[in-house]
């Protein structure tokens, strides 16, 4: 089944709570952090992250574009996130963190920006449990859909089946009722959506037409959409 993330980014921060609850027939939530640093916008850490896993029943979902990941990365994992996704281009030990998210009881994902290839990180599939293909550059809800990141959608799929693996693959970026199909074709299955959620007059009803679209066009051999 295709699974839809809303990203809180598009969200109203002052009531995050009830944002979250607009949205609970969705997966996950996802939770975009950003340092400054690693991408030029500021958005929340671990306290917002413990209050929302107090506010909603949702799984959290925290994608981490932040500097330093291997330091920062388990304290989402305390603070209750369900999945953490930390930035290849950031880590300086990607096995180390992904077995660390892992063995404190979280789901791994790393994340690729658009200008960085899968196949140098091909070896690494095993010890995750989702890879992100950033289909925008990070930092920035609203931007529009990158289509030279679908030929590398379409090979991450492949090496996972390669792999024999049941990674999920994430879409971050752009995705919305005009781009879902073309990612689900490539071989995406878990789909974030910011604006395309949080903008539409009924949020929730957004995530059931996203995911009808996504699981119409999804790939045949990808675990989540293949029930
Ligand atoms: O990671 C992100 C930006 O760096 C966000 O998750 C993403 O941009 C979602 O917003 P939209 O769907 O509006 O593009
Ligand atoms: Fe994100």
């Amino acid at each position: 089944m295709a699974q839809i993330n809303p990203s809180i980014l598009s969200a109203d921060f002052a009531r995050l709570a009830d944002e979250a609850r607009a949205v609970e027939g969705a997966d996950w939530l996802h939770v975009d952090v950003m340092d400054n640093h690693f991408v030029p916008n500021l958005t929340l850490g671990v306290p917002v992250v413990e209050s929302l896993r107090k506010a909603t029943d949702i799984p959290l979902d925290c994608h981490l574009m932040i500097e330093d990941p291997d330091r920062w990365a388990p304290a989402y994992v305390d603070a209750g996130a369900g999945s953490v996704t930390f930035h290849v281009e950031a880590a300086a030990a990607p096995v180390r963190l992904a077995r660390e998210i892992r063995a404190k009881g979280a789901r791994a994902s790393m994340a690729l920006k658009p200008a960085t290839p899968i196949e140098p990180y091909e070896d690494l599939l095993p010890e995750l449990d989702m890879v992100l293909v950033m289909t925008v550059e990070p930092g920035f809800g609203g931007q529009a859909f990158l289509d030279v990141t679908l030929p590398k959608i379409r090979r991450t799929r492949k090496l996972i089946e390669r792999h024999g693996l049941s990674l999920w693959l994430q879409v971050d970026g752009g995705v919305s009722t005009a781009t879902i199909e073309r990612c689900a074709e490539a071989g995406a299955d878990v789909f974030v959506a910011g604006s395309a959620v949080y903008g539409a007059d009924d949020p929730a009803a957004a995530v059931a037409a996203l995911r009808e679209q996504a699981e119409r066009a999804g790939h045949p051999t990808s675990p989540t959409t293949s029930g």
